[in-house]
């Protein structure tokens, strides 16, 4: 079992049910469907909503808006700095692709308390606070902001630029979270080339869960990571296609004391400017 203060199993939402300030985010957005249970009293929320999609070339995309301008969003969906917020997905199992990771990521960028619910969807069943979206009025689309500025924020992220001027350096570890199918050279989400970065290694987000979509122990995870040869001394960059399977391991990764930063322009946008192998 993987343990964090901030990975949490569905104990926490019987003990924070009934708080006032206790918000469930269903990350599951627009690819919810009729049919699908989710919590309660839960918030869809999509993460395109909250993320910069608009540049030309892929050019800042998979960037999240600057921080006021997110709490603005946030807060329409009644999250504000007070809020304890639960994030929960589908596991991987069921094609879960890392929003748990990239809302947390977010809510941390604007100073709000998040968590990741362990097991996703399958925790939030066991609790038995659950309901049917029994037709297409439950169902909201997200809307997309394509006007506002991306905000280029360096403490958690590497933009473009600096990326290319480091990824060759030796202790500059970078790790490719998309399919093991996609490093190799398959296009699944559009990019304008297969393959991947030069020099970087793959490790697919899927590695850290089990059969079940739960992630497996720390120690587990630590010596995944540990046996690509990279230490704690290293400086990690992941990336994907659009940032949010990146996002979930950088919180992982995060947790366990690695020192990683998150390329979110990702693989889109390297094709354009950067050396990349298959
Ligand atoms: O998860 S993703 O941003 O690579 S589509």
């Amino acid at each position: 079992m993987f343990k964090n203060d901030f990975v949490v199993r569905k104990d926490f939402i019987l003990e924070n049910r009934n708080c006032e300030n206790f918000v469930v985010i269903d990350a599951r957005g627009d690819m919810l469907k009729v049919g699908d249970f989710i919590y309660d009293k839960a918030v869809v929320l999509d993460w395109k909503e909250f993320t910069f999609l608009n540049g030309q070339d892929c050019k800042y995309v998979g960037l999240p808006f600057e921080k006021e301008l997110l709490l603005e969003k946030f807060s329409k969906y009644g999250i504000n700095k007070d809020s304890k917020v639960l994030v929960y997905i589908n596991t991987t199992k069921n094609c879960g692709m890392g929003e748990d990771g990239r809302f947390k990521f977010l809510l941390n960028f604007c100073g709000i308390e998040s968590y990741i619910l362990d097991g996703g969807v399958n925790e939030v069943l066991k609790t038995e606070f659950v309901k049917e979206i029994t037709d297409e009025s439950m169902l909201q689309k997200s809307n997309i902001d394509l006007e506002s500025p991306a905000f280029l924020e360096y403490e958690k992220s590497i933009l473009t630029d600096e990326l290319l001027n480091i990824y060759k350096n030796e202790n500059v570890k970078i790790l490719d979270v998309r399919y093991e199918e996609e490093y190799k050279g398959h296009i699944i989400f559009g990019e304008k080339f297969g393959g991947h970065i030069k020099g970087s290694m793959s490790f697919p987000y899927t590695k850290m869960y089990d059969d079940e979509g739960y992630l497996l122990s720390n120690e587990k995870i630590e010596s995944l990571i540990l046996d690509k040869g990279i230490s704690k001394e290293d400086e990690i960059i992941v990336y994907c296609t659009t940032g949010i399977r990146a996002s979930i391991v950088y919180e992982i990764l995060t947790m366990l004391n690695f020192k990683v930063r998150l390329y979110d322009e990702s693989f889109s946008r390297w094709c354009f400017v950067g050396e990349y192998e298959v």
